[in-house]
C-alpha cells in the first residue's frame, strides 16, 4: 500500500483539487483540522499556476473528481449520498457528478464478452450495436439473440477498471492513513472506515454476478406491481464482467417534455414512483437505493422501468414493522406512541425520559405537518427523527440512512414529475395498508401460526430434548444448576402451550 507511487498520487490529487478550486470546499466539508488544511494547501499550491482544470461550467468539486477519473467519480457519487459525513454543501455539489465517459471500442467489448462467456459474440448475438450508454464502470450495447430473436441489453465492464480501481483505492487508504498521521484529531471523521465502506460498495459493483442476482430478486419481488417493470437478467449470458438483460425501452424520467408529448400523465407517474418505493421498502424490505431520474424510464405502455441494480437496500422485517408503527404514529400525530415504540423496540436506552423524548418528537413532527401540504417531506421527517433519536442515544444504522437518502431522491423524482404532489397523502395508503396487514390481531395470528409450525417440527422430539437438557445439567456445578433448573421445564411448558395456542389459532387463518 505504501510507496512513492502513492505519495505521488496523493500530490496529484491535491494538485487537481487546488487547480479546480475544489480544495476549499472539500476541506471545509470534512471540517478538516488546521494542521491538515495547512499540509494539503502546501502540497497542492505549487501546481496552482498551471491554471484551471476541468469544465468551468461544473461546480468545483464535480470538476475535480471528473478530472481525476472513474474511482474518484464513484467515490464522489457515494459520498453525495452521505451528507451526514460530508455536509450539505459538498453533498449538493457532488450530485451534479456526471459519469458520462467516452465509450470504449466495440471490438474491445466483444473480446471481453468472448473471454467471459467462452463463446464468440457472433455465435450468440445476431446483431450487436455500438454502445448506447457509457458510464464510469461499464457501457451498454443493444443486441439480438440468435436463439429466439429477443432484444437484449449487454452491459460490459470497462476493461482494466478493476486494476485501476484497486490502485486508486490503495491510494485512498494511503491518504486516509496520512491524514490520521498528520492530524490525529481527524480520526473522529473515521477516514479509514469511510474508505473501507467505499471499497465494499465499489468492489461489489465491479462484479456483475451480484448485480444480476439483485436484478433477479428485485424482479421477482415486484412481479405483481402494477405499472412497474424490471428487466430480467439472462443468466447463461451473464458473468463477472458481462451482464445480459431483457431490453426495456423508455423515455427518461428527467425529460418532462418528451413524457408529455408521449401522452403520459405525470401526476400519476409521480405518485406511482413514490408508492412503488415505499412498497419495496416496507413490504419487501428490499429497495432500489439509487433511484435517481437517470435510472428510471417510462415505457410506451406507461410502465415505469428501473435500471442499474448496483446499490440495493435491505431492511429486516422487525425494523420494518417498527418503522411502520413510527410513521403511523406521526400520521396520527400521536407522539407519545412514537416515543413508546422506540422504547419498546429497545432503540432508545430505557433510562431516558420518555416524556422528554415525546416532546422532542413533537418538535420534529409539528413544523413538518404545519407546512403547506405540497411541501411536506417524509425524507425530512426521517432526517429530523434520526437527529433526535441519536441525541437520545440511539445508534446510527446504515440501512436506515440509506433508506432516508433514497427517500430524498425519490421525493425529488416525484416532485420533478408533479411539482404539486402531496407526498404525505400519496404515502398514507401504503403505510396504512402495511400496518393493517402486519401489525394488529391478524398479524399476531399469522405470527403465532408460523411459530406453531416451527415448534410442531420439534413436537415428536420434545421429550428427548427435555431429557437431554436434564442430563446435560447433571454435570454442571451446583450454583449454575440451581439457576438452570427452571430452564428445561420452562422451555417444555412454553413450547407446548404455544404449540397448542398456535394450532388452535391457525385454524382461523
Ligand atoms: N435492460 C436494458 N434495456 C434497455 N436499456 C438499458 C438496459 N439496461 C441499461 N440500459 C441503458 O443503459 C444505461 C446505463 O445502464 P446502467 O445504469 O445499468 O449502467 P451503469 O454503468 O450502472 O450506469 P450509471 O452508473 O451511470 O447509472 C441506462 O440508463 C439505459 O439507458
Amino acid at each position: 500500500m505504501r510507496g512513492p507511487h502513492n505519495i505521488w498520487r496523493l500530490i496529484r490529487t491535491l494538485a487537481t483539487l487546488e487547480r479546480t478550486g475544489a480544495i476549499g470546499v472539500v476541506l471545509e466539508a470534512f471540517r478538516a483540522p488546521p494542521r491538515l488544511r495547512f499540509v494539503a494547501r502546501i502540497l497542492g499550491w505549487p501546481f496552482k499556476p498551471l491554471g484551471l482544470r476541468g469544465d468551468p461550467a461544473l461546480p468545483p468539486a464535480t470538476r475535480a473528481l471528473t478530472a481525476l477519473g472513474p474511482a474518484y467519480i464513484k467515490f464522489g457519487q457515494i459520498l453525495s449520498t452521505r451528507p451526514d459525513v460530508v455536509g450539505d454543501e459538498l453533498s449538493l455539489q457532488l450530485k451534479y457528478l456526471q459519469d458520462k465517459l467516452p465509450p470504449f471500442p466495440i471490438e474491445v467489448a466483444k473480446k471481453m464478452i468472448q473471454a467471459e462467456l467462452d463463446v464468440p459474440v457472433d455465435q450468440v448475438f445476431r446483431e450487436f450495436s455500438e454502445p448506447v450508454a457509457a458510464a464510469s464502470i461499464a457501457q451498454v450495447h443493444k443486441a439480438w439473440l440468435i436463439e429466439d430473436g429477443r432484444e437484449v441489453a449487454v452491459k460490459v465492464l470497462r476493461p482494466g477498471i478493476e486494476r485501476a480501481f484497486r490502485k486508486d483505492i490503495d491510494a485512498f487508504y494511503f491518504a486516509a492513513q496520512a491524514i490520521e498521521f498528520i492530524s490525529p484529531s481527524s480520526r473522529r471523521l473515521r477516514p479509514l472506515e469511510v474508505i473501507r465502506h467505499f471499497e465494499g460498495v465499489v468492489m461489489g459493483e465491479l462484479d456483475f454476478r451480484l448485480e444480476s442476482s439483485a436484478a433477479a430478486e428485485f424482479a421477482a419481488n415486484t412481479e405483481g406491481d402494477a405499472g412497474f417493470q424490471v428487466p430480467r437478467p439472462i443468466w447463461f449470458l451473464s458473468g463477472r464482467s458481462v451482464m445480459t438483460l431483457d431490453w426495456a425501452e423508455g423515455i427518461s424520467l428527467n425529460d418532462n417534455d418528451l413524457i408529455d408529448a408521449a401522452g403520459h400523465d405525470r401526476k400519476v407517474l409521480g405518485a406511482r414512483v413514490l408508492q412503488l418505493f415505499l412498497n419495496h421498502a416496507l413490504r419487501d424490505g428490499y429497495f432500489h437505493a439509487d433511484m435517481h431520474q437517470g435510472n428510471l424510464k417510462v415505457a410506451a405502455n406507461g410502465n415505469i422501468i428501473a435500471y442499474d441494480f448496483g446499490i440495493m437496500g435491505r431492511i429486516d422485517e422487525y425494523t420494518r414493522r417498527v418503522y411502520a408503527e413510527i410513521l403511523f404514529g406521526f400520521i396520527r400525530k400521536d407522539y407519545r406512541r412514537v416515543a413508546e415504540v422506540h422504547f419498546e423496540a429497545g432503540y432508545v436506552p430505557a433510562d431516558r425520559d420518555i416524556d422528554e423524548f415525546a416532546r422532542a418528537l413533537r418538535a420534529v413532527g409539528e413544523p413538518i405537518f404545519g407546512m403547506d401540504a405540497s411541501r411536506i417531506s417524509m425524507a425530512r421527517l426521517l432526517a429530523y427523527l434520526f437527529e433526535v433519536t441519536e441525541r437520545f442515544g440511539m445508534e446510527t444504522r446504515t440501512e436506515l440512512i440509506l433508506l432516508q437518502r433514497t427517500m430524498v431522491v425519490v421525493e425529488g423524482v416525484a416532485r420533478g414529475l408533479d411539482p404539486h404532489i402531496n407526498i404525505w397523502e400519496v404515502a398514507k395508503p401504503i403505510v396504512e395498508g402495511y400496518i393493517t396487514k402486519n401489525i394488529g390481531p391478524r398479524a399476531l395470528l399469522r405470527d403465532l401460526g408460523k411459530t406453531a409450525r416451527v415448534l410442531a417440527r420439534f413436537g415428536p422430539r420434545l421429550p428427548q430434548l427435555v431429557e437431554a437438557a436434564l442430563i446435560a445439567q447433571a454435570d454442571t456445578p451446583k450454583t449454575v444448576q440451581a439457576k438452570r433448573n427452571w430452564w428445561p421445564v420452562w422451555t417444555g411448558l412454553t413450547g407446548a402451550a404455544m404449540l397448542a395456542a398456535g394450532l388452535w389459532l391457525g385454524q382461523f387463518l
